[in-house]
């Protein structure tokens, strides 16, 4: 599901502000810094705004999920050449999906917080979806891309996509949901995920994720 104006500029502004100075290269699942995720990440403190946008974000989820489940929201901001190669949200190995962390993740949100001017590339490409001929739709999706690539949404600041990674028993994890952050080729892109997870986190993995970051 894609949402436009997800956030505003003022939620945007201040996810910018609140995470000023606490970017550090983003680790995969195993929790060493590789090759396949180059970006930089930070988590947000839950303060007023940010429990705002958790509750838009439960609220699009249809208010049948608590905010006990929701993972710290975390910040992630790319440089020309960085990328998250294709991945999964939800996971394969149970070390990630234990009891402490709410198990498995139901769903994730990926909004764009941050693309400066000048960003080329970037986009976040779902190489199993398929991109929607319609025209119109050329503002959010990039339709220059071949189309055996896909669906590929342009980084469109304020704008969000939404999706599920289980399968309707909501216990085994949905292959089509594989998707990728593309290398940027010039500029700056910060985005936001939301993750919500089967069941509540322990109070010390709300407030913080050891891994992944
Ligand atoms: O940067 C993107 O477009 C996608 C990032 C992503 O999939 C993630 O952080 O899990
Ligand atoms: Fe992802």
């Amino acid at each position: 599901m894609y949402i436009r104006n997800f956030l505003t500029e003022d939620e945007r502004r201040h996810l910018l502000d609140a995470s000023e100075g606490q970017f550090r290269h983003s680790a995969v699942a195993d929790g060493k810094r590789g090759t396949r995720r180059t970006s930089q990440s930070a988590y947000v403190a839950r303060d007023h705004v940010v429990k705002c946008i958790e509750e838009r974000a439960l609220s699009v989820q249809g208010y049948d999920v608590p905010s006990s489940h929701l993972e710290p929201l975390q910040l992630v901001k790319y440089a020309p050449e960085e990328e998250y190669h294709f991945h999964t949200d939800w996971f394969a190995d149970p070390a990630y999906t234990l009891p402490v962390n709410g198990g498995n993740r139901v769903s994730s949100f990926f909004a764009y917080v941050y693309t400066r001017n000048d960003t080329t590339g970037g986009g976040t490409n779902f190489p199993l979806l398929d991109a929607p001929v319609d025209q119109r739709w050329c503002d959010i999706v990039d339709c220059d891309e071949p189309w055996d690539r896909g669906l590929t949404f342009r980084p469109v600041a304020g704008n969000a996509i939404y999706w599920e990674n289980l399968r309707s028993d909501r216990r085994s994890g949905n292959y089509k949901a594989l998707h990728a952050g593309l290398p940027l080729s010039s500029g700056e892109k910060v985005g936001l995920n939301i993750w919500t997870r089967q069941a509540p986190l322990s109070e010390e993995a709300r407030s913080y994720m050891t891994y992944p970051i």
